[in-house]
């Protein structure tokens, strides 16, 4: 059977994208996620996304990582999915989309970067090294010296796979303030376990966790990430962050189709 995919990627974040709205794809299919995901066998990608329909909102995403395991939700994959959906004239310049973590705004700007709506964060976990908090997926969030020479998947595993986070483990960041308002950030990531070039929950936590510790005043944070630069704007009431915004460009690289 020939599949039709969409290849997508937000700041090196790449995802194969599937219009399922007709419900044919083999959604339990682990090994199959796993095979189109793969870099060297398949297409290639940090994840797979299906766009299928919902009663109450757009359309639904279905996250996949590049494990072909089911996950929590993805920044940077609900930006692509966003774009994906306006080529599929699914939407046009705003959408309501339904993702595992609940309901998500979206507004596609003229030059097509991408601004979603990510989940309230009212629970940070601050300690000495670290911060954790849930931003739609787990992130672990930690300070490091000199960012360019640390080994981020070694060291991302040890603590993915360290006592902290148990069997759900987590996504592991690590951070290096550059100014008041800019921090650069590598991320492990769980389900892909490696490094990826940018992770959008992750660096929604990073603002968050940074605000939240005191080292930047600011809710409008720039993000430098190892494929691009992203931006995390929020309000913060009461120790609660809401209307937190993820912001980026998301584009479309190329289409084809593979034999299934
Ligand atoms: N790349 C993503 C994060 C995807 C989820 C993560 N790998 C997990 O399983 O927790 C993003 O842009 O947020």
């Amino acid at each position: 059977m020939q599949l039709e995919f969409y290849k997508y990627q937000g700041t090196g974040n790449d995802f194969v994208m599937i219009d399922n709205r007709s419900n044919t794809f083999p959604k339990e299919n682990t090994q199959l996620v796993a095979h189109l995901c793969d870099r060297r066998f398949g297409i290639g990608a940090d994840g797979l996304i299906l766009l299928d329909t919902d009663a109450t909102s757009d359309f639904r995403m279905v996250y996949y990582n590049s494990d072909g395991n089911l996950s929590s939700m993805c920044g940077n994959g609900g930006r692509c999915l966003v774009a994906f959906a306006k080529k599929l004239n699914v939407i046009q310049n705003e959408t309501t989309f339904m993702a595992t973590d609940g309901l998500h705004h979206a507004t596609v700007g003229a030059d097509g970067i991408v601004s979603l709506q990510m989940i309230d964060v009212a629970e940070i976990k601050n300690t000495q090294d670290y911060s954790f908090l849930n931003t739609g997926s787990p992130h672990h969030v930690q300070i490091v010296e000199d960012l360019k020479h640390f080994n981020v998947k070694e060291n991302g595993a040890a603590i993915r796979y360290g006592n902290l986070y148990g069997q759900a483990g987590s996504n592991i960041n690590f951070v290096k303030k550059i100014d008041e308002t800019t921090f650069s950030l590598r991320t492990y990531e769980r389900g892909v376990e490696d490094e990826t070039l940018a992770c959008g929950t992750g660096a929604t936590a990073v603002a968050i966790a940074m605000n939240a510790t005191g080292q930047t005043n600011s809710n409008e944070i720039n993000l430098n990430v190892e494929g691009g630069k992203l931006a995390v704007s929020f309000d913060k009431v009461n120790e609660k962050y809401t209307n937190v915004f993820l912001k980026g460009p998301a584009e479309f690289v190329f289409k084809g189709t593979i034999e299934i």
